[in-house]
């Protein structure tokens, strides 16, 4: 390895263009060699004004330039499992952006892959356990202060959804965020799903189930319910309250600046997930960057994208059928036992 992490960024949208930058110019001891978008114009404008960098249509091509020692991919859901497998045939350790594999039967494929290799490759883009207010809330569940968590009340809304953004993408693509940090806040398994719907906002494209109220049971009996709203039209907005035996804890608000003037106080509202999980995108990738120069995996695993899949397909089945749905996981690859959150 040279001094510098060599990286392949596969994808260079709204997610592999920031995160071409957040390697190139805030994070430390990488370096983008590749790029590869079958959209060449965006490739070309996401790579502009680095150097060293070769830009390609073909992701394969990109994995097999020279100087290539681990991957980003920020390619959308449906491509993840062709990329992780092409990096596990390589031997490239990847950060992989969530969902892992928006189809369960794929990820499980692709923790098989991993399994069969006998060591970890991957990190799934789970971004919120790198966020400040997550990982508190995480550090006062765990040391216990407050009881057993019984209630985790999360709010998810976007002020509006990209184009060809579906139905059940408000459960695979949004909701597998809390889906990952309930598991993670909790050290549970999700069991069973069920999905609300209030009348249609106004603002949702024609067809499209927006809001939507997600409730989850736990192994250990703890419910999480998920207000999604993903064109709520006024801000980007992600709490999480935990409720406890002793007290309750809510992060989330704290991200922004209030302004006080003419005898009122106005709270600023971001607008996207760039802006109010900024923070954590930069810690997450240094944190991949520093583990992949040291020979380690760390972070989200290819067990939390499987789970997250099952999970979130379960959910996709409550929003059609109207039914309470059981959430059934798979021997974890490598063990006669179901997997467990950690
Ligand atoms: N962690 C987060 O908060 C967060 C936020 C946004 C998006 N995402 C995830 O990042 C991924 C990309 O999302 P986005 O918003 O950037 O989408 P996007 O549509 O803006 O960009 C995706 C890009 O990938 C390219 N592409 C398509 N197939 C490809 C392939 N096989 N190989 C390489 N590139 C390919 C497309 O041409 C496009 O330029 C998705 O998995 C999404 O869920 C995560
Ligand atoms: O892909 C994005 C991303 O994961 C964001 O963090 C989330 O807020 C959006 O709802 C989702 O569409």
């Amino acid at each position: 390895m040279g001094d510098l992490l060599g990286v392949a960024v596969l994808g260079a949208g709204h997610m592999g263009a920031d995160h071409i930058r957040r390697l190139a110019q805030v994070v430390s001891g990488a370096r983008v060699v590749a790029v590869a978008d079958p959209d060449a114009e965006r490739a070309e404008n996401a790579a502009a004004g680095l150097t060293g960098v070769t830009v390609h249509t073909d992701p394969t091509a990109a994995l097999d330039t020279p100087g290539v020692e681990a991957v980003l991919v920020a390619s959308p859901g449906p491509a993840h499992e062709e990329a992780l497998l092409a990096c596990f045939a390589r031997g490239l350790p990847v950060l992989c952006e969530k969902p892992m594999v928006p189809d369960s039967t794929g990820a499980l494929r692709v923790a098989e892959a991993e399994a069969a290799l006998g060591r970890r490759l991957a990190q799934i883009g789970f971004m919120r356990r790198y966020d400040a207010g997550y990982r508190r809330l995480k550090t006062l569940l765990d040391d216990g202060s407050l009881g057993r968590p019984l209630m985790l009340h999360c709010t998810h809304r976007n002020v509006s959804s990209p184009a060809g953004f579906t139905s059940a993408m408000l459960i695979d693509s949004s909701v597998s965020h809390e889906i990952d940090a309930a598991r993670w806040l909790l050290g549970q398994e999700l069991t069973a799903v069920t999905v609300l719907r209030p009348g249609p906002s106004p603002g949702a494209p024609g067809g499209l189930v927006d809001p939507q109220f997600v409730l989850f049971e736990t192994e250990r009996e703890a419910l999480v319910d998920v207000e999604v709203f993903v064109n709520c039209g006024f801000g980007y907005q992600v709490r999480c309250e935990a409720v406890c035996e002793r007290g309750s804890a809510r992060i989330g608000d704290e991200h922004t600046m209030v302004v006080t003037a003419g005898g009122s106080a106005a709270q600023e509202v971001a607008q996207d997930y760039l802006v109010r999980f900024a923070d954590a995108y930069d810690r997450e990738v240094q944190a991949w960057v520093d583990a992949t120069r040291r020979g380690q995996v760390t972070g989200p695993d290819v067990w939390d994208g499987y789970a997250a899949s099952v999970v979130a397909e379960a959910g996709v089945r409550a929003l059609r059928t109207g039914r309470r749905t059981a959430v059934e996981l798979a021997p974890r690859p490598g063990s006669r036992q179901p997997g467990t959150a950690r």
